[in-house]
């Protein structure tokens, strides 16, 4: 199995503070990740550095078989789909759906005069059919609801046919109807062996998509628990990353949720 991604004691500091402290983690091709922890805990540094964002403090990190500090991140970073909410804040208002998609395959947000080839573009409808948002294909990026953002900024992160796939919080602010909308459309991509390795952060159990395989679990920037899902979602280690005991359960489809232990 090929990795895809290689930290080695891994620390990044700011000040005096390590936000992530001596991380060591491996994601192979195909492997579907999940990434857990309480606020702060380190887990949208870990990820900026996954997306070649970030530089860390100490430590080694292999991206695609690239050392991060030893490659042209411009290079590199088509090469990896990333959503988050400061990717969010760099689309402008009046872009066209459309254009917010297509103009990742030239690693830009705005769209000027640049001519877009055939296959760009269909590409670019396949996606918004394959993330329920074709009729919003002419609505601005600004008029579009949380979660209609939400679905075309991953779109967009899959329009370069990238080989890692990044997603911080992608059903943050969603409603449940919106989340469980999303939740099918990972569990597709997850289940689809061409789709890129893939890592989600998530604050929510509920949010994980059956079909991932792997799970870290951070606090306080230091790995918990990591490994196959299964193993690594236990009430034991939630107790250990966030301070209190739960009951967990999860259906026979690979749905999780926890609830604080003893509650009415
Ligand atoms: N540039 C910075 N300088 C100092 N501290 C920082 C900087 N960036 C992040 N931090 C701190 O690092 C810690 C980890 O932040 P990070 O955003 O990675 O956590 P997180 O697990 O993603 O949190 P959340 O779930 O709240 O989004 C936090 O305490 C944050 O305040």
């Amino acid at each position: 199995m090929t990795s895809v991604l290689e930290f080695s004691q891994v620390t990044v500091t700011r000040g005096a503070q390590n936000l992530i402290h001596n991380i060591n983690w491996t994601v192979n091709d195909g492997e579907r990740w999940v990434i857990l922890g309480p606020n702060g805990a380190g887990k949208s540094t870990l990820l900026s550095i996954a997306g070649a964002r970030l530089h860390p403090t100490r430590g080694t990190v292999d991206i695609l078989d690239e050392i991060l500090g030893a490659v042209d991140v411009f290079e590199l970073r088509p090469r990896i789909g990333l959503t988050s909410a400061a990717i969010a804040h760099t689309i402008p208002e009046h872009e066209k759906v459309q254009d917010v998609i297509v103009t990742a395959a030239y690693g830009i947000s705005g769209r000027w005069n640049e001519e877009y080839d055939g296959f760009d573009t269909e590409r670019a409808n396949e996606l918004l059919v394959a993330w329920g948002i074709q009729d919003l294909a002419q609505r601005t990026f600004g008029s579009l609801s949380d979660g209609e953002k939400k679905r075309t900024l991953i779109a967009r992160a899959l329009m370069t046919d990238p080989e890692l796939l990044l997603l911080d919080e992608p059903a943050a602010g969603m409603d449940i109807a919106g989340r469980e909308d999303l939740v099918t459309r990972l569990t597709d991509l997850a289940q689809d062996p061409t789709a890129p390795a893939t890592v989600l952060i998530s604050h929510h159990l509920e949010e994980i998509p059956p079909g991932f395989t792997h799970a870290l679990l951070l606090r306080n920037g230091e790995v918990v628990a990591s490994g196959p899902i299964a193993e690594t979602i236990t009430a034991e280690n939630l107790e250990k990353t966030y301070g209190m005991a739960f009951d967990l359960s999860s259906t026979p489809h690979g749905r999780f949720t926890a609830f604080a232990r003893n509650a009415q």
